[in-house]
């Protein structure tokens, strides 16, 4: 019986009159169906069963009714098991491609998609259940995943999971990051996550250095490091620490650690992780090409993760690009969205300490809770900064690159790209400290005439993640590889960011302070020039000038 031939002949199928065939159609009711009504139908009702039950659902019924041997049943039943796993197969696929994830190299776990799945599935041990659950993988390992998606806790629950318990036989997790910041939250993160279990976390500074130094008996006592590459070696070199019983080895931000500056450090610390089962992780949002092949020379048979769109930026960011035409522009719009009204927190990124200070002294004086981050600040005050902008008892916070990568303030509502960045990872690192965890964010990048060539790299990320962009810059060149390789090692010459007033500010201090006449003439000239520009420029509410000098004092401290 030809059952396509009659349907697809132009016949009109009566669903009234098939009612009970129709039945058969539906996967859900199909073998049901067919084992209920299999004994009452005729030869010609076989067939048809026979003819619909392309994936063998029916079987008994049929076999029971044709008489089917017993060799017939098993050959049918392991081919049922073959099409069950072919169907799992397809729902893993399923699953991944709707993730955007895509997995390469030999025998890899299935994805699952759910923390409770490693309860029912991988039988994990309750206590990690109870502060999250996670899965084991023992394998070198790449994984690209975007900003704010948790990769932190993707390598921290394998890791607690895998060390089962504190075993005082020294440090057998290490966790380098490209910055003290970075390492502190990761820190913070896993005492969190250990709850319930006494692990003996350090966080390596030069004072646990010096105390293990001292007292080496104490290095046997901890099970997770983490620290920055250079405290690292250090502690290596001056041999205060003992690396050679590490199994789990993670590079956050691994693509910054494998940059030159850091390659010679994250090096070294390869090497005195000599233990032959160690198992190395590599964790970013971005790893271009170049590094990803160097990467793999030091790999054994990695898994290489990729969830998203590679180099593309998460797509819960709303991404625009601002055209300020020259660089006094920058401050002009800035103002204005101060007087449109900021939704704090803001983050404001410059592309040096020297810009930072400006910007800050500039910005101080608007009305505005602002603070400025960067490595000439010293350890208290970026700790304080940090844990205040957490808080959100800093408002807008300026930064350098320092910032750009990794922390998680969740509430970021706005990232500002005052300089633009200078490459596409600066970039994605940047304004990935908004839209975090799913949540929504803003991010808006200035450009100048000068960037204008760079342009075109940022539009393709923001194509790429989804963002609306004018056909006019989608049209635009790309900039040669050249071109960008040379904006990454140095950062295009900009003018001050001090203006006029404040220079005459700065002037005056001075004069006071030396009681000199000419300079005292010339801000009074700089002030008659800054006039036009203050209507524009200081459009915000200044503060009260008593609260404005306190707030100045208090933080003028650069
Ligand atoms: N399963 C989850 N459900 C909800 N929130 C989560 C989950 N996993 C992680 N988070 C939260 O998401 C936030 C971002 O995570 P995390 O800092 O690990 O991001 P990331 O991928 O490392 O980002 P970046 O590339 O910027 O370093 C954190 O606040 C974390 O607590």
């Amino acid at each position: 019986m030809d059952l396509f031939k009659i349907l697809g002949s132009g016949a009109r199928f009566n669903k009234n009159r098939f009612n009970e065939d129709i039945t058969l159609f539906e996967p859900s009711n199909r073998s049901k169906k067919v084992n209920e009504t299999v004994d009452n139908k005729s030869d010609t009702q076989m067939d048809l069963i026979q003819e619909i039950d392309f994936f063998h659902n029916s079987k008994s019924a049929i076999n029971e009714t044709l008489g089917i041997s017993k060799s017939k049943t098993k050959e049918i039943t392991e081919s049922l098991e073959e099409v069950q796993e072919e169907e799992e197969g397809i729902e893993q696929e399923m699953f991944r491609k709707r993730h955007r994830i895509r997995v390469y190299g030999t025998d890899i776990p299935n994805p699952f998609g759910s923390f409770d799945e490693l309860e029912s599935k991988y039988d994990f041990q309750s206590y990690i259940c109870k502060n999250l659950k996670s899965f084991s993988y023992g394998r070198d390992l790449m994984a690209m995943a975007p900003t704010g998606s948790g990769k932190t806790l993707a390598y921290i629950l394998p890791i607690l999971y895998n060390l089962k318990g504190p075993e005082k036989m020294g440090y057998r997790a290490l966790i380098i990051s490209p910055t003290r910041e970075l390492a502190q939250q990761i820190y913070r993160e896993i005492k969190k996550m250990s709850i319930g279990k006494k692990f003996k976390i350090c966080m390596l500074t030069k004072a646990t250095a010096s105390t293990q130094a001292q007292a080496p008996q104490l290095r046997e006592k901890f099970d997770i490091l983490i620290s920055t590459p250079l405290r690292l070696v250090h502690a290596i070199q001056e041999e205060n620490i003992e690396l050679k019983n590490v199994r789990h080895l993670i590079l956050d931000e691994a693509d910054k650690l494998l940059e030159l500056g850091f390659l010679e450090q994250t090096d070294e610390i390869f090497a005195a992780c000599s233990n032959m089962k160690l198992q190395k992780s590599l964790f970013s949002a971005t790893l271009p090409s170049g590094v990803e092949a160097l990467a793999n020379n030091f790999m054994k048979d990695p898994i290489r993760v990729v969830v998203g769109l590679r180099n593309a930026a998460t797509e819960t960011i709303k991404q625009k690009l601002v055209y300020v035409g020259q660089e006094e522009g920058k401050l002009i719009a800035i103002r204005q969205l101060i007087q449109e009204g900021l939704k704090p927190p803001v983050l404001i990124f410059v592309q040096s300490i020297e810009r930072a200070k400006e910007l800050f002294h500039e910005l101080i004086y608007d009305g505005i809770n602002v603070d400025v981050i960067h490595s000439e600040r010293t350890k208290a005050q970026r700790d304080s900064i940090v844990l205040k902008f957490r808080q959100g008892k800093i408002w807008v916070l300026i930064a350098t690159e320092l910032m750009a990568r990794g922390m998680d303030f969740k509430g970021v509502n706005l990232v500002i790209n005052y300089d633009f960045p200078q490459s596409v990872q600066s970039y994605i690192h940047r304004i990935g400290r908004t839209g975090r965890a799913g949540r929504a964010g803003e991010a808006a990048t200035y450009y100048t005439k000068d960037d204008a060539p760079y342009l075109k790299s940022i539009v393709n990320v923001m194509r790429d993640s989804g963002c609306e962009v004018p056909e006019w810059m989608i049209q635009l060149k790309n900039p040669s590889k050249v071109s960008k390789q040379q904006l990454r090692k140095k950062p295009i010459e900009r003018k001050t960011i001090t203006s006029k007033k404040r220079k005459a500010r700065k002037l005056a201090s001075t004069a006071n302070k030396y009681g000199d006449k000419d300079k005292k003439e010339d801000i009074g000239q700089l002030k008659n020039d800054d006039k036009t520009k203050n209507n524009i420029l200081t459009s915000s509410k200044p503060l009260p000038s008593n609260k404005r000098r306190k707030r100045s004092s208090e933080k003028d401290k650069d």
